[in-house]
Protein backbone atom coordinates (compact mmCIF):
# COMPACT_ATOMS: atom_id res chain seq x y z
CA UNK A 1 0.00 0.00 0.00
CA UNK A 2 0.91 3.25 -0.92
CA UNK A 3 2.08 5.53 2.07
CA UNK A 4 0.04 8.45 3.46
CA UNK A 5 0.95 11.56 1.34
CA UNK A 6 3.26 14.24 2.55
CA UNK A 7 0.62 16.47 2.99
CA UNK A 8 -1.22 14.33 5.25
CA UNK A 9 1.53 12.96 7.35
CA UNK A 10 0.94 15.34 9.77
CA UNK A 11 -2.34 16.69 10.55
CA UNK A 12 -2.49 20.85 11.05
CA UNK A 13 -4.90 21.79 14.10
CA UNK A 14 -5.72 25.54 13.53
CA UNK A 15 -8.71 27.26 14.69
CA UNK A 16 -11.29 26.32 17.17
CA UNK A 17 -14.58 24.41 17.72
CA UNK A 18 -13.66 20.52 16.19
CA UNK A 19 -13.63 17.59 18.12
CA UNK A 20 -11.04 15.03 18.17
CA UNK A 21 -13.60 12.87 17.19
CA UNK A 22 -13.11 14.36 14.03
CA UNK A 23 -9.91 14.14 14.00
CA UNK A 24 -9.57 10.34 14.94
CA UNK A 25 -12.51 9.88 11.83
CA UNK A 26 -10.13 11.51 9.24
CA UNK A 27 -6.99 9.46 10.60
CA UNK A 28 -8.90 6.65 10.08
CA UNK A 29 -10.31 6.94 6.87
CA UNK A 30 -7.46 7.99 5.00
CA UNK A 31 -4.85 5.44 6.67
CA UNK A 32 -2.85 8.25 8.11
CA UNK A 33 -3.65 7.45 12.17
CA UNK A 34 -0.41 5.77 12.90
CA UNK A 35 0.16 7.25 16.46
CA UNK A 36 -3.55 8.51 17.94
CA UNK A 37 -2.45 8.27 21.44
CA UNK A 38 0.09 10.92 20.55
CA UNK A 39 -2.20 12.81 18.77
CA UNK A 40 -4.70 13.24 21.14
CA UNK A 41 -2.49 13.94 24.00
CA UNK A 42 -1.75 16.99 22.09
CA UNK A 43 -5.08 17.72 21.19
CA UNK A 44 -6.87 17.43 24.86
CA UNK A 45 -4.31 19.28 26.20
CA UNK A 46 -5.41 17.83 29.37
CA UNK A 47 -9.96 17.82 28.99
CA UNK A 48 -11.11 14.20 29.22
CA UNK A 49 -11.39 12.22 26.02
CA UNK A 50 -12.93 8.88 25.60
CA UNK A 51 -12.07 5.83 22.86
CA UNK A 52 -13.67 5.72 19.73
CA UNK A 53 -12.06 3.29 17.94
CA UNK A 54 -9.28 1.44 16.67
CA UNK A 55 -6.51 1.47 13.77
CA UNK A 56 -5.69 -0.70 11.48
CA UNK A 57 -2.66 -1.43 13.75
CA UNK A 58 -4.33 -1.62 16.94
CA UNK A 59 -3.79 1.47 18.70
CA UNK A 60 -6.60 3.54 20.10
CA UNK A 61 -8.19 6.45 19.12
CA UNK A 62 -9.82 8.79 21.21
CA UNK A 63 -11.98 11.61 21.10
CA UNK A 64 -12.48 14.58 23.19
CA UNK A 65 -13.33 18.39 22.61
CA UNK A 66 -10.30 20.20 21.39
CA UNK A 67 -10.15 23.29 23.78
CA UNK A 68 -10.36 26.75 22.32
CA UNK A 69 -8.45 28.10 19.78
CA UNK A 70 -7.80 24.72 18.24
CA UNK A 71 -9.38 23.08 15.28
CA UNK A 72 -8.33 20.32 13.20
CA UNK A 73 -9.00 21.29 9.35
CA UNK A 74 -9.48 18.26 7.51
CA UNK A 75 -6.97 17.73 4.74
CA UNK A 76 -7.29 16.20 1.62
CA UNK A 77 -4.75 15.97 -0.97
CA UNK A 78 -4.37 19.16 -2.79
CA UNK A 79 -5.39 18.57 -6.45
CA UNK A 80 -5.19 20.12 -9.92
CA UNK A 81 -8.51 20.47 -10.69
CA UNK A 82 -8.39 22.48 -14.03
CA UNK A 83 -5.77 22.84 -16.72
CA UNK A 84 -5.62 25.03 -19.72
CA UNK A 85 -2.73 26.13 -22.37
CA UNK A 86 -2.75 28.23 -25.08
CA UNK A 87 -0.53 29.55 -27.77
CA UNK A 88 0.09 32.47 -30.25
CA UNK A 89 -1.41 32.16 -34.21
CA UNK A 90 2.17 32.41 -35.96
CA UNK A 91 3.27 28.74 -36.67
CA UNK A 92 6.90 28.69 -37.95
CA UNK A 93 8.54 24.94 -39.04
CA UNK A 94 11.63 24.85 -38.20
CA UNK A 95 13.30 25.05 -41.74
CA UNK A 96 11.28 27.73 -42.46
CA UNK A 97 12.57 29.62 -38.96
CA UNK A 98 15.97 29.52 -39.97
CA UNK A 99 15.18 31.15 -43.27
CA UNK A 100 13.98 34.23 -41.44
CA UNK A 101 16.27 34.33 -38.71
CA UNK A 102 18.77 34.90 -41.70
CA UNK A 103 16.55 37.37 -43.25
CA UNK A 104 16.03 39.32 -39.89
CA UNK A 105 19.69 39.50 -39.09
CA UNK A 106 20.09 40.79 -42.16
CA UNK A 107 24.14 41.12 -42.33
CA UNK A 108 24.23 37.53 -41.02
CA UNK A 109 27.68 36.55 -42.08
CA UNK A 110 27.80 33.23 -44.19
CA UNK A 111 29.80 31.38 -40.55
CA UNK A 112 26.59 32.84 -38.23
CA UNK A 113 24.24 31.36 -41.16
CA UNK A 114 25.60 27.92 -41.44
CA UNK A 115 25.44 28.17 -37.39
CA UNK A 116 21.70 28.93 -37.71
CA UNK A 117 20.72 26.22 -39.80
CA UNK A 118 23.20 23.71 -38.02
CA UNK A 119 21.13 24.36 -34.95
CA UNK A 120 17.98 24.61 -35.73
CA UNK A 121 18.00 20.77 -37.39
CA UNK A 122 19.47 19.56 -33.99
CA UNK A 123 17.30 21.47 -31.60
CA UNK A 124 14.66 18.37 -31.78
CA UNK A 125 12.10 20.98 -32.74
CA UNK A 126 10.61 20.59 -35.82
CA UNK A 127 8.00 23.57 -35.13
CA UNK A 128 7.07 25.92 -32.81
CA UNK A 129 4.59 29.06 -32.32
CA UNK A 130 5.44 33.08 -31.70
CA UNK A 131 3.49 35.89 -31.05
CA UNK A 132 5.03 38.32 -33.61
CA UNK A 133 6.78 37.39 -36.90
CA UNK A 134 10.02 38.69 -37.89
CA UNK A 135 8.77 40.36 -40.83
CA UNK A 136 6.23 42.63 -38.00
CA UNK A 137 9.40 43.30 -35.67
CA UNK A 138 11.50 43.83 -38.27
CA UNK A 139 9.06 46.17 -39.87
CA UNK A 140 7.70 48.06 -36.88
CA UNK A 141 10.65 47.53 -34.29
CA UNK A 142 13.73 47.67 -36.10
CA UNK A 143 15.46 48.43 -32.83
CA UNK A 144 14.67 44.95 -31.37
CA UNK A 145 16.90 43.08 -34.52
CA UNK A 146 20.12 45.57 -33.96
CA UNK A 147 22.59 43.92 -31.68
CA UNK A 148 22.40 45.72 -28.69
CA UNK A 149 20.62 48.79 -29.81
CA UNK A 150 18.45 49.82 -26.52
CA UNK A 151 14.38 48.13 -27.40
CA UNK A 152 13.55 46.95 -23.87
CA UNK A 153 10.51 49.39 -23.74
CA UNK A 154 9.21 47.72 -27.63
CA UNK A 155 9.82 44.60 -25.53
CA UNK A 156 7.76 44.72 -23.00
CA UNK A 157 5.10 46.71 -24.89
CA UNK A 158 4.65 44.00 -27.29
CA UNK A 159 4.85 41.64 -23.75
CA UNK A 160 1.80 43.34 -22.39
CA UNK A 161 -0.43 42.96 -25.10
CA UNK A 162 0.91 38.97 -26.64
CA UNK A 163 1.41 38.17 -22.97
CA UNK A 164 -1.81 39.32 -21.40
CA UNK A 165 -4.00 37.69 -24.73
CA UNK A 166 -2.39 33.90 -24.18
CA UNK A 167 -2.67 34.59 -20.75
CA UNK A 168 -6.52 35.09 -20.65
CA UNK A 169 -6.58 32.35 -22.60
CA UNK A 170 -4.95 29.34 -20.94
CA UNK A 171 -6.13 30.81 -17.76
CA UNK A 172 -10.03 31.19 -18.98
CA UNK A 173 -9.52 27.12 -20.18
CA UNK A 174 -8.48 25.98 -17.00
CA UNK A 175 -11.16 27.91 -15.55
CA UNK A 176 -13.69 26.11 -16.85
CA UNK A 177 -12.20 22.76 -17.07
CA UNK A 178 -12.35 22.91 -13.58
CA UNK A 179 -16.03 24.38 -13.35
CA UNK A 180 -16.13 26.13 -10.60
CA UNK A 181 -17.05 30.41 -10.00
CA UNK A 182 -14.56 32.78 -11.14
CA UNK A 183 -15.15 34.37 -8.03
CA UNK A 184 -14.14 31.50 -6.02
CA UNK A 185 -10.46 31.32 -6.83
CA UNK A 186 -9.01 32.80 -3.58
CA UNK A 187 -5.44 32.84 -4.85
CA UNK A 188 -3.70 33.98 -8.30
CA UNK A 189 0.29 33.58 -8.90
CA UNK A 190 1.29 34.51 -12.47
CA UNK A 191 5.23 33.83 -13.99
CA UNK A 192 7.02 35.02 -16.14
CA UNK A 193 10.39 35.67 -17.67
CA UNK A 194 10.10 37.25 -21.01
CA UNK A 195 8.25 40.48 -19.83
CA UNK A 196 7.80 42.70 -16.84
CA UNK A 197 4.50 45.08 -16.04
CA UNK A 198 3.37 47.21 -13.67
CA UNK A 199 0.50 46.86 -13.17
CA UNK A 200 1.70 43.21 -13.44
CA UNK A 201 -0.25 40.57 -15.27
CA UNK A 202 -1.97 39.48 -11.97
CA UNK A 203 -3.74 42.56 -11.69
CA UNK A 204 -4.46 42.43 -15.42
CA UNK A 205 -6.04 39.23 -15.62
CA UNK A 206 -7.95 39.55 -12.14
CA UNK A 207 -10.00 41.82 -13.93
CA UNK A 208 -9.54 40.50 -17.69
CA UNK A 209 -11.53 37.28 -16.08
CA UNK A 210 -13.64 38.87 -13.66
CA UNK A 211 -12.06 37.37 -10.68
CA UNK A 212 -12.60 38.67 -7.20
CA UNK A 213 -11.00 42.05 -6.30
CA UNK A 214 -10.00 39.93 -2.95
CA UNK A 215 -8.00 37.63 -4.24
CA UNK A 216 -4.76 37.45 -2.76
CA UNK A 217 -2.52 38.33 -5.98
CA UNK A 218 1.46 37.46 -6.45
CA UNK A 219 3.17 37.92 -10.17
CA UNK A 220 6.81 36.87 -10.05
CA UNK A 221 9.63 37.64 -12.93
CA UNK A 222 12.47 36.00 -14.51
CA UNK A 223 11.89 33.05 -11.98
CA UNK A 224 13.51 30.95 -15.25
CA UNK A 225 11.75 28.13 -16.71
CA UNK A 226 11.25 25.80 -13.45
CA UNK A 227 8.58 28.08 -12.31
CA UNK A 228 5.35 26.33 -13.65
CA UNK A 229 6.46 23.42 -11.07
CA UNK A 230 7.69 25.73 -8.40
CA UNK A 231 3.96 27.09 -8.87
CA UNK A 232 2.41 23.92 -8.58
CA UNK A 233 4.10 23.44 -5.04
CA UNK A 234 3.63 26.76 -3.99
CA UNK A 235 -0.63 26.49 -4.99
CA UNK A 236 -0.27 23.20 -3.32
CA UNK A 237 1.13 24.97 -0.16
CA UNK A 238 -1.57 27.73 -0.68
CA UNK A 239 -4.67 24.87 -0.80
CA UNK A 240 -3.19 22.91 2.08
CA UNK A 241 -3.38 25.57 4.38
CA UNK A 242 -7.56 25.88 3.80
CA UNK A 243 -9.69 23.51 1.72
CA UNK A 244 -11.58 26.38 0.99
CA UNK A 245 -8.41 27.65 -1.33
CA UNK A 246 -9.20 27.80 -5.25
CA UNK A 247 -5.45 28.74 -6.44
CA UNK A 248 -4.94 30.01 -10.26
CA UNK A 249 -1.38 29.47 -11.23
CA UNK A 250 -0.61 31.03 -14.70
CA UNK A 251 2.44 30.72 -16.42
CA UNK A 252 3.08 33.00 -19.99
CA UNK A 253 6.38 33.15 -21.95
CA UNK A 254 6.80 35.50 -25.33
CA UNK A 255 9.80 34.72 -26.04
CA UNK A 256 9.50 36.03 -29.62
CA UNK A 257 9.59 39.62 -28.39
CA UNK A 258 13.17 39.11 -26.65
CA UNK A 259 15.01 37.76 -30.01
CA UNK A 260 18.47 38.38 -30.29
CA UNK A 261 20.97 39.22 -32.78
CA UNK A 262 24.31 37.92 -33.21
CA UNK A 263 26.90 40.50 -32.77
CA UNK A 264 29.20 41.77 -35.78
CA UNK A 265 32.34 39.92 -34.21
CA UNK A 266 30.60 36.56 -33.74
CA UNK A 267 31.03 36.27 -30.09
CA UNK A 268 27.55 36.16 -29.47
CA UNK A 269 26.43 32.77 -30.90
CA UNK A 270 24.85 31.70 -28.02
CA UNK A 271 22.23 34.48 -28.87
CA UNK A 272 20.73 31.48 -31.97
CA UNK A 273 20.75 28.81 -29.29
CA UNK A 274 17.76 30.96 -27.61
CA UNK A 275 16.62 32.05 -30.42
CA UNK A 276 15.72 28.98 -31.79
CA UNK A 277 15.22 26.71 -28.70
CA UNK A 278 12.24 28.85 -27.38
CA UNK A 279 8.89 29.54 -28.09
CA UNK A 280 5.69 31.11 -26.82
CA UNK A 281 3.09 29.29 -24.80
CA UNK A 282 1.13 29.90 -21.69
CA UNK A 283 -0.55 27.13 -18.98
CA UNK A 284 -2.89 27.35 -16.37
CA UNK A 285 -3.89 25.29 -13.56
CA UNK A 286 -6.30 25.32 -10.60
CA UNK A 287 -5.23 23.68 -7.24
CA UNK A 288 -6.94 23.33 -4.07
CA UNK A 289 -8.35 20.55 -2.30
CA UNK A 290 -11.06 19.03 -4.36
CA UNK A 291 -15.11 19.83 -3.67
CA UNK A 292 -18.16 20.12 -5.36
CA UNK A 293 -17.66 21.98 -7.92
CA UNK A 294 -15.26 19.71 -10.01
CA UNK A 295 -17.10 19.25 -12.70
CA UNK A 296 -14.31 17.83 -15.13
CA UNK A 297 -14.66 15.50 -18.37
CA UNK A 298 -14.67 12.88 -15.37
CA UNK A 299 -16.08 14.67 -12.51
CA UNK A 300 -12.88 14.31 -10.71
CA UNK A 301 -9.41 16.59 -10.19
CA UNK A 302 -6.89 15.36 -12.83
CA UNK A 303 -3.87 15.00 -10.59
CA UNK A 304 -3.64 14.70 -6.25
CA UNK A 305 -0.20 15.95 -5.51
CA UNK A 306 1.36 14.22 -2.59
CA UNK A 307 5.11 15.55 -2.10
CA UNK A 308 6.75 18.29 -3.49
CA UNK A 309 10.98 18.37 -3.73
CA UNK A 310 13.39 21.17 -4.12
CA UNK A 311 17.25 20.97 -4.75
CA UNK A 312 19.83 23.72 -5.85
CA UNK A 313 22.67 21.97 -7.67
CA UNK A 314 26.13 22.90 -5.93
CA UNK A 315 28.38 24.81 -7.82
CA UNK A 316 26.41 25.33 -10.76
CA UNK A 317 25.00 28.79 -10.41
CA UNK A 318 26.75 30.13 -13.93
CA UNK A 319 24.99 27.85 -15.88
CA UNK A 320 21.76 29.20 -16.99
CA UNK A 321 22.24 32.92 -16.50
CA UNK A 322 19.61 35.66 -17.81
CA UNK A 323 20.02 39.66 -17.84
CA UNK A 324 18.30 42.11 -18.34
CA UNK A 325 20.19 44.90 -20.33
CA UNK A 326 18.72 48.01 -22.26
CA UNK A 327 18.30 45.40 -25.44
CA UNK A 328 16.21 43.27 -23.49
CA UNK A 329 17.03 39.61 -22.12
CA UNK A 330 20.69 38.30 -22.22
CA UNK A 331 20.69 35.03 -21.45
CA UNK A 332 23.68 32.18 -21.19
CA UNK A 333 23.25 28.55 -21.21
CA UNK A 334 26.29 26.96 -20.86
CA UNK A 335 27.65 24.21 -22.77
CA UNK A 336 27.36 21.51 -20.01
CA UNK A 337 24.03 22.83 -18.65
CA UNK A 338 22.52 19.19 -19.84
CA UNK A 339 25.09 17.23 -18.68
CA UNK A 340 24.29 18.41 -14.97
CA UNK A 341 21.24 18.43 -15.39
CA UNK A 342 21.37 14.93 -16.32
CA UNK A 343 23.29 13.75 -13.31
CA UNK A 344 21.83 15.18 -10.77
CA UNK A 345 18.31 14.47 -12.06
CA UNK A 346 18.80 10.22 -10.71
CA UNK A 347 19.14 11.17 -6.77
CA UNK A 348 16.97 13.89 -7.43
CA UNK A 349 13.71 12.20 -8.17
CA UNK A 350 14.91 9.22 -5.74
CA UNK A 351 14.13 11.43 -3.33
CA UNK A 352 10.93 12.32 -5.45
CA UNK A 353 10.03 8.65 -4.89
CA UNK A 354 11.27 7.59 -2.00
CA UNK A 355 8.92 5.65 0.70
CA UNK A 356 6.29 5.36 -2.21
CA UNK A 357 7.16 2.07 -3.42
CA UNK A 358 7.84 3.81 -6.71
CA UNK A 359 10.70 3.06 -9.48
CA UNK A 360 11.64 5.19 -12.53
CA UNK A 361 9.50 2.72 -14.76
CA UNK A 362 6.22 2.83 -12.66
CA UNK A 363 5.64 6.67 -13.12
CA UNK A 364 5.14 9.10 -16.08
CA UNK A 365 7.85 11.43 -16.65
CA UNK A 366 6.44 14.69 -17.55
CA UNK A 367 10.06 16.59 -17.85
CA UNK A 368 10.68 20.25 -18.58
CA UNK A 369 11.55 19.94 -22.59
CA UNK A 370 14.22 22.47 -22.11
CA UNK A 371 16.06 21.05 -25.14
CA UNK A 372 16.72 17.94 -27.00
CA UNK A 373 20.33 17.45 -25.25
CA UNK A 374 18.46 18.21 -21.68
CA UNK A 375 15.97 14.98 -22.44
CA UNK A 376 19.18 13.07 -23.55
CA UNK A 377 21.05 13.61 -21.06
CA UNK A 378 18.27 12.64 -18.30
CA UNK A 379 17.43 9.65 -20.18
CA UNK A 380 20.90 8.14 -20.64
CA UNK A 381 21.87 9.05 -16.63
CA UNK A 382 18.60 7.78 -15.54
CA UNK A 383 18.37 4.97 -17.80
CA UNK A 384 15.07 5.25 -19.05
CA UNK A 385 13.13 2.96 -22.02
CA UNK A 386 12.82 5.61 -24.97
CA UNK A 387 8.95 6.16 -24.70
CA UNK A 388 8.97 7.27 -21.29
CA UNK A 389 9.83 10.88 -22.42
CA UNK A 390 8.08 10.48 -25.25
CA UNK A 391 5.64 12.88 -23.94
CA UNK A 392 8.42 16.38 -23.50
CA UNK A 393 9.93 15.39 -26.84
CA UNK A 394 7.15 16.00 -28.33
CA UNK A 395 5.93 18.74 -26.43
CA UNK A 396 9.41 20.22 -27.68
CA UNK A 397 8.98 19.02 -31.20
CA UNK A 398 5.88 20.86 -31.55
CA UNK A 399 6.47 23.95 -29.49
CA UNK A 400 10.08 24.77 -28.83
CA UNK A 401 10.76 25.49 -25.00
CA UNK A 402 8.17 27.65 -23.43
CA UNK A 403 9.73 28.03 -20.17
CA UNK A 404 7.41 27.23 -17.40
CA UNK A 405 4.33 26.96 -18.89
CA UNK A 406 5.99 23.51 -20.90
CA UNK A 407 5.21 21.59 -18.12
CA UNK A 408 1.21 22.03 -18.19
CA UNK A 409 1.60 20.98 -22.25
CA UNK A 410 3.04 18.41 -20.75
CA UNK A 411 0.75 17.27 -17.85
CA UNK A 412 -2.32 17.52 -20.84
CA UNK A 413 -1.19 15.34 -22.92
CA UNK A 414 -0.27 12.55 -20.10
CA UNK A 415 -3.99 13.10 -19.06
CA UNK A 416 -4.91 12.73 -22.87
CA UNK A 417 -2.83 9.96 -23.42
CA UNK A 418 -3.73 8.76 -19.59
CA UNK A 419 -4.67 5.13 -20.17
CA UNK A 420 -3.03 4.07 -22.83
CA UNK A 421 0.09 5.27 -20.43
CA UNK A 422 -1.09 2.50 -17.94
CA UNK A 423 0.47 4.66 -15.17
CA UNK A 424 -0.50 5.49 -11.85
CA UNK A 425 1.69 8.23 -10.40
CA UNK A 426 3.58 10.92 -12.87
CA UNK A 427 6.30 13.28 -11.52
CA UNK A 428 6.74 16.96 -12.93
CA UNK A 429 10.14 17.74 -13.29
CA UNK A 430 11.72 21.71 -13.90
CA UNK A 431 14.88 22.97 -14.42
CA UNK A 432 15.83 26.23 -14.14
CA UNK A 433 18.53 28.57 -12.85
CA UNK A 434 20.66 27.61 -9.70
CA UNK A 435 20.79 24.99 -11.15
CA UNK A 436 17.73 24.36 -9.38
CA UNK A 437 15.55 21.12 -9.78
CA UNK A 438 11.90 21.51 -8.70
CA UNK A 439 10.07 18.17 -8.79
CA UNK A 440 6.54 17.28 -7.57
CA UNK A 441 4.59 13.31 -7.42
CA UNK A 442 1.11 13.11 -8.70
CA UNK A 443 -1.32 10.37 -8.39
CA UNK A 444 -3.03 9.82 -11.49
CA UNK A 445 -6.65 9.87 -10.70
CA UNK A 446 -8.10 10.86 -14.30
CA UNK A 447 -8.96 7.65 -15.33
C1 LIG B 1 20.59 22.62 -30.33
C2 LIG B 1 21.84 22.68 -29.46
C3 LIG B 1 22.26 24.15 -29.32
C4 LIG B 1 22.98 21.95 -30.18
O1 LIG B 1 22.68 20.57 -30.26
P1 LIG B 1 23.74 19.48 -29.75
O2 LIG B 1 23.12 18.17 -29.86
O3 LIG B 1 24.26 19.86 -28.40
O4 LIG B 1 24.87 19.56 -30.88
P2 LIG B 1 26.43 19.81 -30.76
O5 LIG B 1 27.02 19.33 -29.47
O6 LIG B 1 27.00 19.22 -32.02
O7 LIG B 1 26.60 21.37 -30.82
C5 LIG B 1 26.37 22.09 -32.03
C6 LIG B 1 26.97 23.45 -31.87
O8 LIG B 1 26.20 24.17 -30.89
C7 LIG B 1 27.10 24.72 -29.92
N1 LIG B 1 26.38 24.79 -28.66
C8 LIG B 1 25.85 23.80 -27.94
N2 LIG B 1 25.28 24.27 -26.83
C9 LIG B 1 25.43 25.59 -26.87
C10 LIG B 1 25.04 26.63 -25.98
N3 LIG B 1 24.36 26.39 -24.88
N4 LIG B 1 25.39 27.89 -26.33
C11 LIG B 1 26.08 28.14 -27.48
N5 LIG B 1 26.43 27.20 -28.34
C12 LIG B 1 26.13 25.94 -28.05
C13 LIG B 1 28.24 23.72 -29.87
O9 LIG B 1 29.41 24.30 -29.34
C14 LIG B 1 28.39 23.42 -31.34
O10 LIG B 1 29.07 24.46 -31.99
P3 LIG B 1 30.29 24.16 -32.96
O11 LIG B 1 31.44 23.82 -32.05
O12 LIG B 1 30.50 25.41 -33.74
O13 LIG B 1 29.90 23.00 -33.81
C15 LIG B 1 21.58 22.01 -28.10
O14 LIG B 1 22.81 21.92 -27.41
C16 LIG B 1 20.56 22.73 -27.25
O15 LIG B 1 19.37 22.66 -27.47
N6 LIG B 1 21.06 23.44 -26.26
C17 LIG B 1 20.21 24.20 -25.32
C18 LIG B 1 19.74 23.37 -24.14
C19 LIG B 1 19.43 24.26 -22.98
O16 LIG B 1 20.35 24.78 -22.33
N7 LIG B 1 18.14 24.49 -22.68
C20 LIG B 1 17.71 25.43 -21.63
C21 LIG B 1 17.17 24.67 -20.42
S1 LIG B 1 17.00 25.70 -18.97
C22 LIG B 1 15.73 26.67 -19.32
O17 LIG B 1 14.98 26.31 -20.18
C23 LIG B 1 15.59 27.93 -18.54
C24 LIG B 1 15.65 29.10 -19.19
C25 LIG B 1 15.42 30.41 -18.53
C26 LIG B 1 14.66 31.37 -19.15
C27 LIG B 1 14.44 32.60 -18.58
C28 LIG B 1 15.01 32.94 -17.35
O18 LIG B 1 14.81 34.15 -16.80
C29 LIG B 1 15.79 31.97 -16.73
C30 LIG B 1 15.99 30.73 -17.33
Amino acid sequence: MAPASDFLENESIESAGATVESLANLALHNGSCKDPGAMVTELSNGLPVKKLGSCADGAEVSSGYVPYGITMVERKPPCIMGMGTANPPHLYRMEDFSALVKMANFNCPPEAASFVERICKLSGIKQKYTAVTANFIHDNFPNIYKFGEPSLDDRFALFATEGMRMAERAATEALQDWGGKRGDITHLITYSSTGMLSPAIDLRLQQSLGLASTVKHHSVSFLGCHAGVIGLRTAAEIALADARHRVLVVCVEVASVQAQNIDPGLTRLNNIVTLTIFGDGAGAMVVGQPGDEVRSMTGRPWFEIHRCRSKIVPESSNCITVNLTQHGLDANLEKDLPKKVGVNTGPFVDGLLEGFGLEYGSVNWAAHPGGKPILDMVEKCCGLAPDQLQISRSVLENKGNMGPASVVFVLEEIRKQGKNLNRDWTIALGFGPGISLEGVLLRNIYH
